[in-house]
């Protein structure tokens, strides 16, 4: 029976989740097509494009949507001299957007990076479980074992503490890929036909103390809780490595969510990554990082970061000075990183100054 009140009523349309408190980062080289099928889920929010390479070329944004352009001549006009710390010609560029944006989160996906769809043949939202990921608190001090103790129909299981049933606030989501997975050239080589057709219907909280490869293709995350942290290293144009740029912020946000008490998150959400990245040209630019990353992990693994640092931005700057007394014997690269994440934190906070280092009251992430 239907309520005659409700008869041919319209549904009372909802809100999207966070609508005007995210910003959606995409960096690009190419046409923006692949937003008319994210349109359904990302119209309502507000893009911010960062158009890496020729500034001369136009890069066309679908009608309908909401979004700030930058190229390399707006990014040198608003940084000046500290321009320098923004890759050029590398996915690494999209950190510029993470800067410039005024919102509280912040989710970047790649151009070639389309909807997914769920065993059941769903649509998969991925921005509306990236969201879900970072409101729901996060468990990196004890595993549970039923997964996400958060999501309905689950729970903390048996044995596990009470007093850490709270969790502690979720800085980053991790969302994966459908089809082309983000192999390295050399498994890309050997693998070459290899999909990835596993959905795997889980979200886990990475624990303490444990690093993991970030990748940037489909990633969200708390602008205030970690933002400042959140460097694509510098890569590309004029740089001895390419492809490390996420993988480099994911090593640095997780040392310093570990030191602050924060949450990392990996799994859902997929997305359908479409285009296979060229795996020799990718073995030209990843093969340091290959050789680097035997010392760059034990490195990261011995960080211990002081009790004072008690701000992002402290922790950051910290970093950047073990990186330089530390890894620059493994190549001068590492120098020139050094300096390129003060200078990044610089213009963070040159550009944020209502959360810049020196205003936070002690404590405050
Ligand atoms: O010089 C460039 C090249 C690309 N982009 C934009 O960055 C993303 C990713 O580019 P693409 O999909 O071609 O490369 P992948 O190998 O699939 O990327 C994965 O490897 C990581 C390397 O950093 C990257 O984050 C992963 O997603 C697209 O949007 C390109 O348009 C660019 O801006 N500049
Ligand atoms: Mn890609």
């Amino acid at each position: 029976m239907v309520d005659t009140a409700t008869a041919g009523a319209k549904p009372t349309p909802t809100t999207p989740l966070l609508k005007d408190e995210l910003d959606i980062v995409i960096p690009t080289i190419r046409n923006l097509d692949f937003l008319e099928m994210w349109r359904p889920f990302f119209e309502p929010y507000h893009l911010i494009i960062v158009q890496d390479g020729d500034p001369s070329k136009t890069i066309k944004v679908p009608d309908g949507f909401d979004y700030e352009l930058y190229n390399r001549n707006d990014i040198n006009r608003i940084l000046g001299p500290r321009s320098s710390c923004i890759s050029f010609k590398d996915s690494a560029c999209r950190c510029f957007g993470y800067m410039v944006s005024k919102k509280k989160y912040i989710y970047t996906i790649d151009d070639d990076c389309f909807v997914a769809k769920d065993p059941s043949g769903k649509q998969i939202n991925a921005l509306e479980q990236h969201i879900k990921n970072l409101l729901y608190p996060s468990t990196p001090f004890f595993f549970n074992t039923l997964y996400d103790p958060f999501r309905e129909g689950a729970d903390f299981v048996r044995g596990y503490p009470f007093s850490l049933r709270e969790g502690v606030p979720t800085a980053v989501s991790h969302g994966l890929w459908l089809n082309i997975p983000d192999y390295d050239a050399p498994t890309q080589l050997v693998k070459p036909l290899e999909r990835n057709t596993r959905y795997v219907d889980v979200v886990l909280t990475i624990p303490k103390g444990t690093l993991f490869p970030m990748c940037g293709m489909n990633l969200a995350f708390d602008r205030d809780l970690i933002g400042p942290a959140m460097y694509f290293g510098l890569m590309g144009d004029g740089q001895p490595i390419g492809r490390y740029d996420d993988m480099w912020a994911g090593w640095c946000i997780k040392v310093i969510c570990d030191h602050l008490g924060l949450g990392v998150k990996t799994g859902l959400p997929y997305i359908w990554h479409s285009k296979a990245s060229n795996p020799f040209v990718n073995l030209r630019k990843e093969y340091k990082g290959i050789f680097w990353q035997e010392e760059i992990i034990p490195f990261f693994q011995g960080v211990v970061l002081p009790k004072d640092c008690t701000t992002v931005q402290k922790c950051y700057v910290e970093l950047s000075k073990q990186v330089k007394e530390k890894l620059s014997k493994v190549d001068p690269y590492f120098d020139k990183l050094a300096d390129a994440m003060v200078t990044w934190i610089e213009a963070w906070d040159d550009l944020n100054p209502a959360t810049a280092s020196d205003k936070l009251p002690n404590g405050k992430a």
